[in-house]
């Protein structure tokens, strides 16, 4: 690839582009060993792939090989079928969006500054980086009157993660490296920004690629999880529903620790399963009128909206029938979840709240339905049921060069018996 070369987005409707680790090793000068070794390695275009593994297993410097922060000894990147190992790295940097703990902002400069950089660098003019630094902060769910002029200090941690995910996307990179960026926030921010990840790729499609400490991060934001022991060899490389289902060896049910059953409940969104109806009605409206169409709908509970469509009480018939009028006040004990939460989320909800449903809040906190606990239990049993069958994950490996793709789209029987051969040998290998 020249260095005049940009990185093509890909056909249709995912903007990500493709990567592909070929053969890369990673000798840093003076260690015995390799920090990376031979990892061949696959990450589809558009999805999230996570980076789990023990401390010091490479996961940092194998993110970091991808926009060549560091070079790798030997082998090379391939995005989106070319070879970029050789293009000047700056500019690589510049297609490859890059997020770090804490949002690795700029202390001296503002909020429209920091996520300003790259399209400044890049020439953009002074309306066009104003237009997109406002898009940007409306994106990660920032007001940009309030916020844009402001300095990193002046920001909360998860805000200053935030606009380090806002910069990052700045010149609309096809590519998200992303190194523990939410380990910095305490756990309800973190599931927050988790949640607003999920929104933005639903949009997006870009290609993220995140190490994370947190196995449960991992499995509630991968498409695809890769499970690294030392030297970066891949223990698995699958979803997380067949690693969770079938660990694939000793070291990865390790890894999961206990509570695999439990996990199995995030791995289910919201959104993916399906929402009963409910009687709303707005503040102000006669609780008599109200009782009459809970009745002709056979509902016992009404979820009373805001003008902006967000649930602000529930009340029962029988709450109802005290009432005189329908007050504006917002009960701040609401079992509420977000469309994007996992249905590990909704049913802590429903738990603290001794409710059988919870109420979801889709795009801009609009309430769409109620999920129930039946809902969440049908589901469970539904994604058990799926984790068994086989599955087509992409290839990650540690012992040579990717099985060559045949006509019919299956990795051919040479280069599948070449891993079934390593495999026997005790040679990592990222397909079970
Ligand atoms: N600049 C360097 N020089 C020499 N060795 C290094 C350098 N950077 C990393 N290493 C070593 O390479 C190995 C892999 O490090 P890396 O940071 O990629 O691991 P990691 O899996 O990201 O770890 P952690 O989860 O602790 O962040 C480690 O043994 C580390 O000590």
């Amino acid at each position: 690839m020249s260095e005049t070369q940009t990185i093509q987005n890909s056909a249709e409707k995912v903007s990500g582009a493709s990567i592909l680790l070929d053969q890369v090793t990673k000798q840093y000068p003076g260690q015995a060993k390799p920090a990376v070794g031979g990892l061949t390695m696959e990450i589809p275009a558009g999805s999230i792939v996570m980076f789990v593994g023990p401390s010091g297993c490479g996961k940092t410097t194998t993110l970091k090989m991808i926009n060549r922060l560091i070079e790798p000894s030997d082998g090379s990147i391939v995005i989106n079928g070319d070879n970029v190992t050789g293009m000047n790295g700056d500019k690589l940097r510049r297609q490859i969006g890059y997020v770090i703990q804490a949002g690795g902002l700029f202390p001296h400069m503002s909020v429209a500054a920091n996520i300003g950089l790259v399209p400044k660098m890049l020439g953009w003019d002074k309306d066009r980086i104003a237009a997109r630094v406002d898009e940007l902060l409306e994106l990660v769910s920032l007001d940009p009157k309030t916020y844009r002029n402001r300095y990193p200090k002046e920001l909360s941690g998860g805000q200053q993660q935030r606009i380090g995910v806002a910069r990052a996307l700045a010149a609309d990179p096809p590519i998200l490296l992303m190194d523990e960026p939410f380990g910095a926030v305490d756990p309800i921010t973190r599931q927050r920004l988790q949640n607003e990840l999920l929104n933005i790729q639903a949009e997006l499609q870009k290609t993220i690629v995140c190490v994370t400490h947190d196995f449960d991060e991992a499995v509630k934001l991968g498409d695809w999880i890769a499970i690294f022991n030392e030297g970066a060899q891949i223990e698995q490389y699958d979803s997380p529903e067949r690693i969770l289902a079938n660990p694939a060896s000793e070291f990865v049910e390790n890894f999961i620790g206990s509570g695999a059953g439990l996990k199995q409940l995030t791995l289910n969104r919201v959104h993916e399963v399906e929402q009963q109806q409910a009687v709303t009605a707005t503040p102000g409206e006669p609780p008599e009128e109200i009782i009459a169409r809970l009745e002709e709908a056979g509902q016992q509970n009404v979820v009373i909206l805001d003008s902006r469509g967000r649930a602000i009480q529930w009340l029962s018939q029988r709450q109802l029938s005290r009432l005189q009028v329908i007050s504006d006040a917002a009960d701040p004990d609401l079992p509420l979840v977000n469309e994007q939460s996992t249905l590990n989320d909704a049913l802590d909800a429903m738990l603290v709240a001794s409710t059988g449903a919870a109420l979801v809040a889709g795009r801009r906190d609009v309430f769409t339905g109620l999920i129930t606990v039946n809902t969440v239990m049908d589901a469970i049993s539904a994604g058990q049921a799926a984790a068994q069958g086989d599955g087509d994950a992409p290839v990650g490996l540690n012992t040579g060069a990717i099985p060559q793709i045949s006509d019919n789209g299956n990795h051919n029987d040479a280069a599948a018996a070449g891993s079934t051969a390593a495999a026997t040998e005790g040679t990592a290998e990222g397909r079970p």
